[in-house]
């Protein structure tokens, strides 16, 4: 196993390794705070993403991607704020920012990171809109705390929501975000026009890419050795990278590949969101719960689960029953046959992969760090066959709960094996 702090420049070399980052640090805003505001104040550029959505190869500036209020000609000296809500499918998270612009020629700087959250995630109120509003309501209080009242009416806010909310019945979704559109209308900021929507997969895994490769400062390197990025979210897990060879152009799907220009480079991109394949929602596939919504009384089975195992567990507002099978199988060989049948046919998968460096947060971060394959505060390197040798690490004693969600985590890090060989994980060459 190797480790090391993603300071470590190592965590950028040319390598099979899965780098997963740290984002707690105590007095400045941590890296995956950074990473996700970012990703946030990328999405008040709605201008990036539908250029990206409607012409693929038109240009993408920076300056695009500021709202208005940041842009460089209005900006000057005092700060600047932008509020960002990101709908998790897990939770709702508000990141309110300011920036100061020194020079007139150059973009602004993040000077400050104010962040907060909530649980559970508005698509646990699916059919109770008004309530799962209110959850905006607490968190745009943290806001105008932030932001001092001279310049709330100038501070755009935005909420973009992801998997939790693309899972929903459409109806259900749009009820919500009309709801929370209400909300934010209330409140004394600027609201712009379409500050309520669903993120699309293809969005996320670009912007977090971006966000990843603006921070490792392979945007601005000569080389551009970017990395890649694996986002494992709670609804869904991104993938994207810049292939190299021509083959993985040629051999990908046509909606796996977007371009778009940004500092007059342009970046053709590998980006797939596979929607139901986040930690949480494969869970309840291998469980056979997806989309059943609450049976009374049905106990979701699972040989990922120890055996005499009977608990309740909680995802997008429904209560699940769920346990072990009694009398019949248990422990990795069955379970993971289980999660194998949840993906089968699902995944793409590319040979440049093995080649190439990925950043791997949300979930493989977590989980990583809940069992000690890299530290929490320091974050770490892994090889994808870590994850398996946790998974089966964890079958044994009183680690068995994390057994299932490990499982799971190993198996969604699939789009990154090299094709057929996947199944016998120790003879991928990484
Ligand atoms: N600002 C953040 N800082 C750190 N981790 C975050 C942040 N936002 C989300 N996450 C991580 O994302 C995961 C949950 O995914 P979530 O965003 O709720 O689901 P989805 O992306 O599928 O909608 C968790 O592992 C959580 O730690
Ligand atoms: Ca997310």
């Amino acid at each position: 196993m190797h480790l090391s702090s993603v300071k470590d420049k190592t965590a950028t070399a040319h390598r099979a390794d899965i780098a997963a980052l740290n984002y707690k640090m105590d007095s400045e805003p941590s890296f995956l705070r950074t990473l996700f505001s970012l990703i946030l104040v990328s999405s008040l550029l709605d201008s990036v993403l539908s250029e990206v959505d409607a012409c693929p190869d038109t240009k993408t500036g920076l300056e695009s991607l500021l709202p208005s209020t940041m842009s460089i000609q209005n900006a000057s000296i005092e700060s600047v704020y932008g509020i960002m809500f990101d709908a998790g499918s897990t939770g709702t998270r508000i990141h309110i920012y300011s920036f100061t612009q020194k020079y007139s020629d150059q973009l602004p700087e993040l000077e400050r990171e104010i962040f907060e959250s909530v649980k559970p995630g508005l698509s646990a109120y699916a059919d109770l809109p008004e309530q799962g509003a209110e959850t905006i309501r607490g968190l745009l209080e943290v806001a105008k705390n932030a932001v001092p009242s001279s310049h709330w009416r100038k501070t755009p806010v935005v909420l973009k929501a992801t998997a939790g909310l693309r899972l929903l019945p459409e109806k259900k979704a749009l009820a919500l975000l009309s709801e929370v559109k209400d909300i934010l209308e209330e409140s004394p900021f600027l609201v712009p026009d379409n500050s309520v929507s669903i993120m699309n997969g293809t969005y996320e895994g670009i912007l977090a890419w971006i966000t990843v490769n603006f921070l490792t400062g392979q945007l601005y390197s000569q080389s551009k050795q970017t990395v890649g990025i694996l986002d494992l979210g709670g609804a869904s897990t991104q993938i994207t990278f810049l292939p190299q060879s021509e083959e993985t152009l040629e051999q990908s799907p046509l909606d796996f590949i977007t371009s778009f220009k940004m500092f007059h480079t342009t970046y053709k991109l590998y980006t797939h969101s596979y929607l139901g394949l986040g930690l949480k929602a494969a869970r309840l596939a291998t469980l056979g719960a997806l989309g059943t919504g609450a049976v009374d009384k049905q106990v979701f089975r699972s040989s990922c689960l120890p055996r005499n195992m009977e608990s309740m567990w909680q995802f997008g507002g429904v209560s699940y029953r769920y346990g072990g099978i009694e009398n019949g199988e248990s422990g990795f060989k069955s379970c993971y046959a289980e999660v194998l049948r949840v993906v089968a046919g699902k995944l793409h998968r590319v040979d440049e992969m093995k080649e190439s460096t990925f950043y791997a947060f949300s979930y493989y971060y977590d989980r990583a760090a809940d069992t000690n394959l890299i530290d929490y505060d320091t974050g770490g390197i892994l090889e994808v066959r870590d994850f398996e040798r946790k998974a089966i690490e964890v079958t044994s004693g009183c680690a068995r709960l994390f057994y299932f969600l490990f499982v799971i985590t190993w198996k969604a890090l699939l789009p990154v094996a090299h094709s057929s060989a996947w199944t016998s994980v120790t003879s991928l060459p990484y």
